[in-house]
């Protein structure tokens, strides 16, 4: 039986998985897309739409741990919805990690699962490493150290905002870590996605019991957590969903209480902004201890019309951005019944 590859992209959060899986979608018309996120709520799905391509979403939790069993799952109904003609037959997957993500963790279904193992294998592991966060991120999140050194290739992102010393230093730094694994400047060719690679030893982390297929797989299915294995990040992640419009000054003034409120732990928010007067939502990308970027869209990428907020923080307790985005919310309905600047 010929089996279908399976690349693994991973990276820590916001270093440029999406925007690199989007330039690859631009290329080729034949992978199917499984994104996972920390979050309860997916945005990078909404942002990862290409038409005919299958994206599934893997919420609530990450695949190396929390939801490893709803990985399993979803790829073998991926793998039967192909050979029953209900979704285009896709020649390899691309795995999105949650940033997060423990790579060996995630490759233990398809090491360990007899049926797995049959039809799919592990192609490559490709690592996005941001070169702006470079060494102080490596330092502060395991995570990120164990996803280059997991890497068959680094591919490197925002080196459009470092200064050429800068990278060369990094990228020693890169080598003295993971050797074997060459750079490449992002956005990388899609050629990158056929290159084999001599498969190391890998650590292969515990393996959850599959859990029972809860959705058939068509573009676009969530397939929530349903395993009760814990984090084994400090990373935590809330979110708001939220009615109402407000005004752009009023969402500045969340925006800058929300930083001042999760200080250090913040490392990510993505979300859609409703803000009054535009058509479309504002794309909010935020990556820890930068300023937020902030994109309108021209719109809503569904029905749903509402604000979504995923924030996600490093903490040691998991209730900390339940807490904070509960405290958000009330502040949210304050502005809403304050004046307008
Ligand atoms: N300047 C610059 N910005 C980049 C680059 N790559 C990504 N970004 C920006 O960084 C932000 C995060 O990028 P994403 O591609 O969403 O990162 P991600 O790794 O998918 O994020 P998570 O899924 O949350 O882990 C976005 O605002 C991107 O536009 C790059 O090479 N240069």
């Amino acid at each position: 039986m010929n089996r279908l590859p399976v690349v693994v992209l991973t990276g820590f959060l916001g270093s440029g998985k999406t925007t690199q899986l989007n330039a690859w979608l631009e290329q080729r018309q034949d992978l199917a897309v499984l994104i996972n996120e920390l979050g309860d709520i997916g945005i990078d799905q909404h942002l990862t739409r290409k038409a005919g391509v299958p994206v599934t979403l893997l919420a609530g939790g990450c695949v190396c741990c929390v939801v490893q069993g709803a990985l399993s799952s979803t790829l073998r109904n991926l793998f039967m919805a192909r050979k029953n003609g209900d979704i285009p037959e896709f020649s390899m997957v691309v795995l999105e990690t949650t940033g997060a993500a423990e790579p060996s963790g995630v490759l233990a279904p398809l090491e360990q699962d007899p049926w797995l193992k049959k039809r799919f294998y592990c192609q490559s592991v490709l690592t996005v490493v941001d070169v702006a966060a470079g060494a102080a991120s490596i330092q502060r999140h395991p995570e990120c150290l164990e996803q280059i050194q997991a890497a068959d290739l680094l591919l490197l992102s925002r080196t459009d905002q470092v200064a050429a010393s800068e990278l060369t230093a990094f990228k020693q730094q890169l080598a003295a870590l993971n050797p074997e694994a060459a750079c490449y400047p992002t956005p990388v060719p899609a050629e990158v996605l056929d290159r084999q690679f001599e498969r190391r030893c890998r650590i292969t982390g515990r393996l959850n019991s599959v859990v029972p297929s809860s959705a058939l797989l068509s573009p676009m299915v969530s397939v929530p957590g349903t395993t009760t294995t814990p984090s084994r990040h400090q990373l935590y992640s809330a979110s708001v969903i939220w009615e109402y419009p407000l005004s752009w000054g009023h969402w500045q003034a969340a925006l800058k209480q929300l930083a001042s409120q999760c200080g250090d732990a913040l490392v990510r928010v993505k979300g859609l902004l409703k803000v009054e007067g535009l058509d479309g939502p504002l794309l909010v990308q935020w990556v820890g201890g930068a300023e937020p970027e902030l994109t309108p869209m021209n719109q809503w990428p569904d029905d749903d019309t509402r604000t979504r907020v995923v924030l996600i923080v490093r903490h040691n307790d998991a209730d900390f951005p339940h807490q904070q985005m509960a405290h958000w919310e009330s502040l949210l309905e304050q502005l809403r019944s304050a004046p307008t600047h």
